[in-house]
């Protein structure tokens, strides 16, 4: 049944518009302001919003930006047409103005529906991007766009979590750009990237002369992001010393640079993210009970791609549309063949592996249909955590074996880039790797 979301606070009205939709074979959700549609009614599935344009609160307008793609249907008076031609020119997908007959709004409805309908399943599929960047229609990605529409105005500090390559940093900046603070600045500090010894004075900035190297002050990434958002990436491999200054500063919102007797008050909004499985390090010992409890005090969580197998499909069309226009190349398809290893491949890369194996199909096709000799994923349907890149004669090796293999032999005649996405892992990913193996990149 298609459902309708119906955003209209002249409550008689939008009770009898209700009773008129349903009749005619609509489910159909109520709300009274755009701000209820979207903190109230669940809009997973919802394929048309209609909404009033004045509303109490923010117009329905608001919504077209604000409700995760779903196509908004403008109701307005005669007075404020202009406004709906604007609305239209903002991504609306049409207007009808008040007073409309129903069964006027009724051919309205039925004629977007059925310009909105996907075209067969298998081939291209127009993909859908939301205002977030995160693509995929599945369930569970609409949770956490729900999930991010409701804390992104927000001040309180965020936990991202989810396996590598499931899209924190997009979330991290989706955050950022949809909240108050998106004309400030956004600074990210990825803390597996940088030396244990520089870690609290890159975020905290220090003194000059305050250890050996610090020949001038430097203001640190809290001071830079003052007025914005702090990402910090990867934040499980945050050392202790850190972790205590990193606590002292969310309490108090004073930073005191390293060698510095003087504290400076910063207005910082904190996302942090990681792969780690905190609350198990906190048992551990590695990572702080008290700065735990502090980060998560509102957390994102992401599924991994097997979990949303439904939006497989929906990403390898919009990362293949991506790659062509990169290329200049007219848009490939997916060959039946293809389309099955898609579907059974585990994807311990997530995202990441499945954004570079469409990547290298788009260099590697002739022009033709994209088979699976140009994805290069195995079909096995192993859930194991090999990298796409093994070829089958390392099928026996375990991923340790294989990824220390494979760094050996191809260290020297690659990039740590190009080494990184032939192991369908991030940069990030690859060093922390080469840390844990004990495998340091050569000088
Ligand atoms: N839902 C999504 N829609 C579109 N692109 C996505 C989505 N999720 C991830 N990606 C893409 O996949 C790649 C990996 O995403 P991202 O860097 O945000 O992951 P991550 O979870 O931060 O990974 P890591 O922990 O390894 O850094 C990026 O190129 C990103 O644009």
């Amino acid at each position: 049944m298609t459902r309708l979301l119906l955003v209209e606070d002249e409550v008689v009205i939008r009770s009898e518009l209700c009773r008129f939709l349903s009749r005619h074979g609509y489910e159909v959700a109520e709300a009274g302001s755009a701000e209820e549609a979207l903190e109230r009614a669940d809009l997973a599935g919802v394929q048309l919003i209609v909404a009033d344009m004045r509303l109490p609160g923010a117009p329905g307008t608001c919504l077209i930006e604000r409700a995760g793609g779903v196509p908004v249907l403008i109701m307005t008076s005669y007075a404020t047409v202009r406004g709906a031609v604007d609305a239209m020119k903002r991504g609306a997908v049409d207007y009808i103005s008040k007073p409309f007959e129903f069964d006027e709004l009724l051919a309205t409805i039925e004629r977007l529906i059925a310009g909105a309908q996907p075209p067969a399943p298998g081939k291209s599929r127009p993909p859908r991007e939301d205002p977030f960047g995160l693509i995929g229609d599945s369930s569970a990605m609409e949770a956490v766009r729900q999930r991010i529409r409701r804390i992104a105005s927000s001040d309180a500090t965020v936990l991202v979590l989810g396996a590598s390559g499931t899209g924190k940093e997009l979330v991290a900046r989706a955050l950022h750009e949809h909240g108050h603070r998106a004309a400030r600045p956004m600074v990210t500090l990825n803390c597996a990237a940088i030396p244990e010894s520089l870690i609290e004075s890159e975020l905290f900035g220090h003194e000059r002369g305050a250890f050996t190297g610090a020949t001038s002050a430097y203001a640190g990434l809290f001071k830079a992001a003052d007025g914005g958002t702090l990402f910090l990436d990867e934040i499980g491999e945050l050392p202790l010393n850190a972790q205590a200054r990193l606590l002292r500063v969310l309490q108090t919102g004073d930073v005191r640079p390293v060698g510095s007797s003087r504290t400076q008050h910063v207005d910082v909004r904190l996302v942090a993210a990681t792969h780690r499985d905190l609350a198990a390090e906190v048992k551990e010992g590695k990572f702080r009970g008290d700065l735990y409890f502090r980060l998560r005090v509102l957390e994102v969580r992401l599924p991994s791609l097997r979990e949303r197998e439904d939006d497989v499909l929906a990403l390898a069309h919009a990362f293949i549309e991506r790659a062509c226009t990169k290329a200049g190349r007219p848009p490939l398809d997916l060959s039946e063949e293809a389309i099955s290893v898609l579907r059974s491949h585990a994807f311990p890369g997530n995202v990441r592996e499945l954004e570079n194996a469409v990547e290298r199909a788009v260099v590697l096709s002739d022009g033709g249909d994209i088979g699976p000799e140009h994805l290069g994923l195995d079909t096995a349907e192993d859930g194991g955590e090999r990298a796409s890149a093994a070829p089958s004669a390392e099928a026996s090796l375990s991923l340790n074996d294989y990824f220390r293999k494979f760094v050996l032999e191809n260290q020297d005649k690659l990039t740590e880039a190009e080494l990184a996405r032939r192991l369908g892992m991030s940069r990030k990913a690859l060093w922390e790797r080469r840390q844990r193996m004990n495998l340091p990149r050569k000088k």
